[in-house]
């Protein structure tokens, strides 16, 4: 008999980001999602942290030269048609990165600018105007850029959490995200923002708006907004999805509709998973599986 042959190879996706132990974001979250979508996934880890559900207890930032040595193995050898960036830990790995994207030029590369873990907690020891040059260079290099409101803040040294009317606080993002897009942006290429609107109120109808904004035009995506405190990892998991299905040739726009209602399912899901009893992980998998949980979602 003949080896059964895929009608199309999947998407190589190769996912840039530290680990998280506890499962739910990070390379772990990358890998799941790359995989829920029919993508092959590759990583290169730039950190390994001690994390669960209650917080973020250690973080050790890999070397640049070994973050260099898992891009080039990768690319080199196995090739790959789409790139998703998350925590990079230090200034040294920020640049090792983007020295690997200057070269290799993958097809399609998302910036997700992790910067604060939803516990709260720093994942990464870059800051002042060696973080500003480095995170200069690597939006440059974005096809799509991936912050969190205060991400967004921090990117364009706006203040964007004084407004608590949700239309003019999305709008306040929006006109933030025009400013890295515009032509003497620092988003090169023509690159796109997506305005992420987890951290923003939710509006009348009880949702909330993610906002691609390009250099030529706006389009939003509105959501419910799921009440759960299981939204850890939720960026990586976008951002993996977004990577996986533009591989496969969809727009960005495309790719947020298909990806969107995927992780509202995704949230949804995570209450019965039972997994901690904190900032729970969103869920990558079936739907028709659950573990008998009690109200809170502790295991039963
Ligand atoms: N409670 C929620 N209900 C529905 N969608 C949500 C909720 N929280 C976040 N999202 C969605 O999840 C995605 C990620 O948004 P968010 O602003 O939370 O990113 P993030 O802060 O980078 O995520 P992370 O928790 O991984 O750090 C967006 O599409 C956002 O709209
Ligand atoms: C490793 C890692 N990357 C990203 C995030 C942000 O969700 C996290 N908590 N941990």
């Amino acid at each position: 008999m003949s080896p059964v042959t895929p009608l199309r190879p999947p998407a190589r996706v190769l996912a840039v980001a530290g680990s998280d132990s506890g499962g739910g974001a990070g390379i772990q979250a990358d890998l799941a999602t790359i995989g829920a979508w029919g993508g092959y996934g590759m990583t290169a880890v730039t950190a390994v942290t001690a994390q669960n559900t209650q917080g973020v207890q250690a973080v050790h930032v890999l070397p640049a030269d070994v973050v260099t040595a898992q891009l080039e193995a990768v690319g080199a050898d196995i090739g790959v048609d789409a790139v998703t960036i998350g925590m990079l830990g230090s200034v040294p790995v920020m640049h090792a990165v983007a020295d690997w994207l200057e070269a290799a030029r993958p097809p399609r590369v998302v910036l997700d600018p992790v910067m604060v873990a939803s516990s709260g907690d720093r994942l990464t020891d870059a800051a002042g105007e060696d973080a500003e040059a480095a995170w200069a260079r690597l939006l440059s290099l974005a096809d799509l850029v991936t912050p969190n409101v205060p991400e967004l803040a921090a990117l364009t040294g706006r203040t964007l959490d004084e407004e608590d009317d949700p239309a003019r606080a999305l709008a306040a993002a929006v006109a933030a995200a025009r400013g890295l897009v515009a032509a003497d942006g620092p988003v090169g290429r023509g690159g796109t923002v997506l305005v992420k609107g987890g951290h923003l109120p939710a509006d009348a109808e009880g949702c909330l708006t993610d906002v691609l904004v390009g250099p030529q035009g706006e389009t939003a995506v509105t959501a419910p907004r799921v009440g759960t405190r299981a939204t850890h990892g939720t960026g990586c998991t976008l951002s993996s999805a977004l990577a996986v299905l533009a591989a496969g040739g969809r727009s960005w726009e495309e790719a947020l509709r298909a990806a969107r209602p995927w992780l509202t399912r995704a949230l949804r899901g995570a209450d019965g998973l039972g997994v901690g009893d904190r900032s729970r992980p969103t869920w990558h998998g079936p739907l028709d599986w659950r573990v008998p949980t009690d109200d809170d979602g502790r295991r039963a």
